[in-house]
């Protein structure tokens, strides 16, 4: 199997860097490309055995599978400049936020069209990708799609297209979410006059131990937290003041807001 991947930037890299981990594909079936010569020296150096390209240089793409994963912003004048022309037998798999499996058909003139959304925790092979596919894909090569997208973490196939965009605001761009409250926890630690080293530990060790509480207990959310708060005490005292302030409704807005993004980034 041969892949192209139009725009080897973050996650153009971090899907190939899991293909060749996993021995998907050979190195010499792997073809990055993307828009600057700077970049192209330094992909080399990660990627010794492939080919590295800019978009101007390539007059011919031969791939069973191609990945566009350049930024929605800039999907128009990347297809609209394109030197070359999408092989008809070849599967395209974007992972743009918000653009859809239809625009995407339109502006390549290309049928076989996958749609999936990642996150960046699959650098790790953590990450989380939902996807779906337009008619006319068969299984087998659905599943091939699926056994490559499960080499950066796990993938859940939806039949409801509509629904990569709550994706992309839940785990697309969740990672940022956790970045944020984490960066506002280690700097109220600062505040209280604990070393920035040791809040991030803390903090750190923190968010490690709950995410594996939640994973291994069968109580509930409301329970775990009833655990921690104990009634009069310091947890419930913060827990008030979000509550006072809204906190909750504020994070589900936030996340109805890059709902509603994903959305724009179609128009
Ligand atoms: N970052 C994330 O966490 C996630 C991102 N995505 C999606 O993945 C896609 C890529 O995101 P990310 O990897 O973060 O972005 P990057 O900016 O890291 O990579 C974009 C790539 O596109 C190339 N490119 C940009 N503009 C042009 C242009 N005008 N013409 C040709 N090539 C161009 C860049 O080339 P060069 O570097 O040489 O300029 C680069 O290779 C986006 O569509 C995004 O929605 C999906 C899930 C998570
Ligand atoms: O912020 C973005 O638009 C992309 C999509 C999901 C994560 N990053």
């Amino acid at each position: 199997m041969k892949i192209a991947v139009l725009g080897a930037g973050n996650m153009g890299l971090s899907f190939s860097k899991s293909f060749l981990k996993y021995e998907l594909i050979k190195p010499q079936n792997l073809h990055l490309i993307t828009r600057s010569q700077i970049k192209k020296e330094i992909i080399k150096s990660v990627f010794p055995d492939s080919e590295i390209s800019s978009f101007n240089e390539v007059k011919e793409l031969e791939a069973d599978l191609i990945i566009i994963a350049v930024k929605p912003q800039d999907f128009a004048f990347v297809v609209e400049n394109l030197t070359f022309k999408i092989p008809g037998k070849s599967l395209v798999l974007s992972i743009m936020a918000g653009i859809s499996i239809e625009k995407i058909q339109k502006f390549l003139k290309h049928k076989f069209v996958v749609r999936a959304m990642p996150n960046s925790p699959t650098l790790l092979g953590m990450g989380i990708t939902g996807y779906t596919a337009a008619e006319g894909i068969s299984f087998s090569e659905l599943m091939n799609v699926e056994r490559l997208l499960n080499s950066t973490g796990r993938s859940v196939y939806l039949e409801d297209e509509k629904l990569l965009d709550a994706v992309t605001a839940l785990s697309g761009s969740g990672p940022a979410y956790f970045y944020y409250i984490i960066d506002a926890m280690i700097k109220a630690g600062t505040e209280m006059g604990i070393d920035e080293n040791l809040s991030k530990l803390f903090v750190k060790q923190t968010m490690l131990g709950a995410y594996h509480l939640i994973n291994n207990s069968d109580k509930s959310l409301e329970e775990l937290i009833k655990d921690v708060a104990s009634k009069g005490g310091t947890t419930e005292a913060a827990l008030k003041t979000f509550d006072d302030r809204v906190l909750k409704s504020i994070l589900k807005d936030g996340i109805l807001s890059a709902e509603k993004r994903a959305k724009e980034l179609n128009q």
